[in-house]
Order: structure tokens, then sequence, then C-alpha cells
């Protein structure tokens, strides 16, 4: 790989905010979008948490198998030139982890959850090409304030809390229901731009 080949990254993720986020930091990327029936009935994408796996061997499993997905993807398309990056963020309570949910129901119950409570919030970022592989893992704790019933359900009214892991985003309404954090901001919203910059060095990217 060429020294000007290693300026530009695929991003394979279909979030929104890593997109802002790796904007933010001036990074040059593409971004990749893995089609379903490149990772349908494939057990590397399975987002099931396994038997005796805690939450940090989840997130890493999982921005392992996006960047391995993604990086057999451009394999099949011969347009694997440059790195590919993917990143997995999940929320923890009391051991359990909390995932996006599924309907009104579930978001309901995980903002009972988070209600006066700590918790974690873990992203790991991976990097990928075909001599290289590395991966980096931030973790936060937040802080939520009391909400009452009919602060949740306004905030349900709301579409924000679907794509999101825990049903909340710090940078957007749920940002008035976070009294303290310890951590990374970018990390919490889904990338951790200083564990992300320092991959990327290592990778061999010119970070501006
Ligand atoms: C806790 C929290 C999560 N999130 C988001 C970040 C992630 O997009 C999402 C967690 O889902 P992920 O499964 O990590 O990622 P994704 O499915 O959105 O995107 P992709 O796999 O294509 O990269 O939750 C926020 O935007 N704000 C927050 O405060």
């Amino acid at each position: 790989m060429s020294h000007s080949d290693t300026q530009m990254i695929y991003l394979a993720s279909k979030s929104p905010r890593r997109q802002e986020l790796l904007n933010q930091i001036g990074i040059q990327f593409t971004v990749l979008d893995v089609p379903a029936q490149d990772t349908a009935n494939s057990d590397m994408v399975d987002e099931t948490v396994l038997t005796n796996e805690n939450a940090a061997d989840y997130v890493n499993r999982l921005s392992r198998n996006k960047a391995d997905c993604a990086w057999q993807f451009l394999i099949s398309r011969d347009v694997a030139k440059y790195p590919v990056l993917t990143a997995d963020t999940t929320v923890v309570l009391d051991n359990l982890i909390l995932g996006k949910p599924q309907d009104r129901e579930e978001a309901c119950e995980m903002m009972k959850r988070l209600s006066g409570k700590t918790h974690q919030v873990l992203t790991s970022v991976a990097i990928k090409n075909d001599e290289f592989f590395s991966q980096a893992l931030q973790t936060s704790c937040v802080t939520f304030a009391e909400l009452t019933s009919e602060m949740i359900e306004a905030y349900i009214d709301t579409s924000e809390p679907y794509d999101k892991a825990g049903g909340y985003g710090i940078q957007g309404l749920a940002g008035k229901f976070i009294k303290h954090i310890e951590g990374s901001y970018s990390g919490i919203m889904g990338l951790p731009l200083y564990e992300t910059s320092e991959l990327l060095k290592k990778a061999g990217i010119a970070i501006p």
C-alpha cells in the first residue's frame, strides 16, 4: 500500500453519528454499506450475547465481526484497497446489556431502568485491512436524573430511542436527562475520537 493510499479509509457503518464524528476530526472516508445479504445467515454478525460473555468481550466481538464482514465484502467486490473502520456500542446497567429497543414497551422499560442510576456505555472500534487488525475499547459512565413516567412517555413519543443502544441519544433530546458523565462524549455517541485517532495512526493513516 503506497503512502498516499493510506490517507483514505472505509467506514462500514449505517450510523449517521459515526459519520458525523469521523468528519469532525477531518478524516477522509467513504461510507461502505454492506448489504444485508452479505451478512445475513452468518454467525459473524450474531448480536446475541453468548453464555458467560461479558459486555467488553461482547462489543469487541461485534466490532471485530463487523470489520471481518466488511473486509470480505470489499474483497468479493475486488475493491479491498483501504482499511475499514467499524464500531459497536452497548449500554450496561447492573450487568445487563441493553441493546436497541425493538418497540415502545421495551423503550419504556429501558428508560425506567436508567432513571436515577449510573450506567456504562461501551464502544469498541476496530480497523482492518489484509495485513492488519487492531481494536480499542472505550468505557464511559453516564448518570441519569430521576425520570417521571410523563417524561419517559414524552421522550418515547419522539423517534429518538429506537436506533440507539440503551434507547437514548446523549446528543439529542435525552441530553436533558443526563446529570453527569465520566469518560468520552464521542464514545457515548458511538465513536470515541481519541481511541479512533490512535487506531488510525497505528494503521498508518495520517491524522490532520
Ligand atoms: C448511548 C448512545 C448510543 N447511540 C447510538 C450509537 C450507535 O449508532 C447505536 C448503537 O448501535 P450499534 O449496533 O453500535 O451501531 P449501529 O447499528 O447504529 O450502526 P453500525 O453497526 O452500522 O455501525 O446507538 C447514540 O447515538 N447516542 C447515545 O447516547
